[in-house]
């Protein structure tokens, strides 16, 4: 692209601007491509003007910048180059967010679950969509792994460009404050913005300065998207719409709500944990949601109220929440006999207790916990995380999770510490593998057995080095070999 097209898309100050070929954008000097314009970000560990001789060095010609750097190629100055590179990367991929329907979620808790409903939902009718969030960027067969939440604006619009590329109609984001903060999604309005919750979180270090900073930044997104979808039970939701130039439509168990949720009961049968609501108001039916806690129904009404708004037909909703997984969080794991085993992510106290909390409403036979704890990590979270389990599982099963450098026989003794302050019962089996084959080959029908941890990760690290581990496989071959 022709730098002069590029610019078309900023507010800028250059002497002259030559006419260029720009192949590409690049904010990071290390990843400089030959012929590329580099963009110096200001970050919260370094500076990238610093960077813009080494980046020049390496074959980029043209830099852009807020303050003069000293380089042989020409320097456009702009005042913000966060915000710069969100309209520069719209244009160099060609405005992708005009070729599909982008969706928004934002909340403290909530948001991975609620695309993936979203996804479910929006698949079930047949339309193919994308996902950018916690778990990386999805689309058809495509996992890319990212370091974000909400990645960086250029690699936003560079996965909506692909995800329109293949097809996809829609795009269902996650937008953390943060991601909104650094401009990650400026450039483009979203069509669909969603507010989940709202409480403390995400305070102090690099992160945000207090909570009214956190609110502020939320409430950003209900400035950059058509109409927003809110959930009217949160005691904050008034704070996150202030200054909202987009229609709003609201849900919540309140009757004053557009989309009303009562009558919600746990359901339960092997292999399927799940909630199920009725919904009132605009549309009247009623929904089972695939996946266990409470919580979900918020979170399946929040996606039902966006779908109605994108006019989805009932049945794809009700089919798409009976059928929704979500990789890693209480993920059900299809098993042959009359027991339940769930893989989750969870890998602190917290996460733990809300995950042991929640599957001990489903009045399981046995509730069998499955975990380990990370090596060169606090020790606080190992005494934690025994005490939770000895405190909320019948049995605990302790094993091994990404030992890194230390020995997993000590990370055990620690995670005993806090398992020793309760009469909880437990057994030790320090490889991973072995602990589920125990699990799978002693569960009695009625438990729930989760192994705790993993979740998404595919991986084992030993000694600094990832050595391929998806519980999805090792379960198989545990089954393949009980056959034999
Ligand atoms: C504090 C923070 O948000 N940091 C993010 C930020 O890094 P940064 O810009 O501060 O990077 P920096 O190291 O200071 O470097 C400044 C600039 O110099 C460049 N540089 C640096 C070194 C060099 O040799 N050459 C060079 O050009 C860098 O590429 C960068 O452009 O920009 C990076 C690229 O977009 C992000 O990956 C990185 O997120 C870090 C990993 C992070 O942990 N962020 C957290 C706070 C975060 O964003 N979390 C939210 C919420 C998650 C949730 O809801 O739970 C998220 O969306 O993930
Ligand atoms: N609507 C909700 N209200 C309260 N808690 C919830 C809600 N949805 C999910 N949770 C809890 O939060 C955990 C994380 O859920 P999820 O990954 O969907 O949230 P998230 O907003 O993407 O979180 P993160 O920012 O940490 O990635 C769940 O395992 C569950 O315990």
């Amino acid at each position: 692209m022709k730098l002069k097209q590029l610019l078309t898309a900023i507010p800028y100050r250059a002497e002259n601007v030559p006419d260029l070929d720009i192949c590409d954008l690049v904010y990071d000097s290390r990843l400089t491509v030959p012929g590329c314009a580099f963009v110096c970000l200001r970050g919260a560990n370094s500076d990238g003007h610093k960077y813009a001789a080494m980046a020049v060095e390496k074959g980029a010609v043209a830099v852009i910048a807020e303050e003069p750097v000293d380089v042989d190629v020409p320097v456009i100055l702009t005042e913000n180059t966060r915000l710069a590179l969100a309209y520069l990367s719209a244009e160099f991929f060609g405005h992708p967010a005009n070729d599909l329907k982008v969706i928004g979620i934002t909340g403290t808790k909530g948001k991975t679950t609620t695309a993936f409903m979203m996804r479910a939902i929006l698949e079930a009718a047949g339309h193919k969509t994308g996902v950018i969030g916690t778990i990386g960027v999805l689309y058809g067969d495509t996992l890319i792994q990212t370091d974000n939440t909400t990645p960086e604006n250029y690699q936003v619009q560079k996965f909506l460009r692909q995800m329109a590329d293949a097809g996809c109609e829609y795009c269902v984001m996650e937008v953390s404050s943060i991601g909104l903060k650094d401009h990650r999604v400026a450039g483009f309005t979203f069509d669909l913005g969603l507010f989940t919750n709202f409480s403390e979180d995400h305070i102090g270090g690099a992160e945000h300065k207090d909570m009214a900073e956190y609110m502020a930044c939320k409430s950003l997104l209900f400035r950059m998207c058509r109409t927003g979808i809110i959930n009217i039970d949160d005691p904050n939701w008034q704070g996150i719409v202030r200054e909202h130039t987009c229609a709003l439509v609201t849900y919540g168990y309140d009757e004053a709500a557009d989309m009303v949720a009562h009558g919600d009961e746990l359901i339960t049968t092997p292999g399927f944990l799940g909630v199920r609501f009725s919904v009132s108001g605009k549309l009247n039916f009623t929904a089972d949601v695939a996946i266990p806690g409470k919580f979900n129904v918020y979170n399946a009404l929040c996606a039902i109220t966006a779908c109605s708004v994108l006019d989805i037909p009932v049945e794809a909703m009700q089919a798409g929440l009976r059928a929704v997984k979500v990789k890693g969080r209480v993920e059900p794991v299809e098993m042959p006999g009359d027991f339940t085993l769930l893989i989750d992510y969870a890998h602190n106290a917290v996460s733990m207790e809300s995950i042991l909390t929640t599957l001990r409403a489903y009045n399981p036979k046995r509730l069998v916990c499955m975990f380990g704890a990370g090596g060169n990590r606090p020790k606080v979270r190992r005494y934690e995380m025994g005490e939770v389990s000895g405190r909320l599982a019948d049995l605990s099963v302790i094993t091994a999770d990404n030992s890194r450098y230390e020995n997993v026989l000590d990370i055990i003794e620690d995670i005993k510490v806090g398992m020793h302050k309760t009469d909880g019962k437990y057994i030790e089996i320090p490889d991973r593998r072995e602990a589920i084959r125990w699990c799978i080959e002693n569960a009695q029908p009625g438990d729930i057995i989760v192994l705790a941890g993993k979740g998404h990760e595919d991986y084992q690290e030993i000694e600094g080095k990832k050595y391929p581990f998806d519980e999805r496989v090792v379960i198989r071959e545990i089954l393949d070999s009980l056959k034999k």
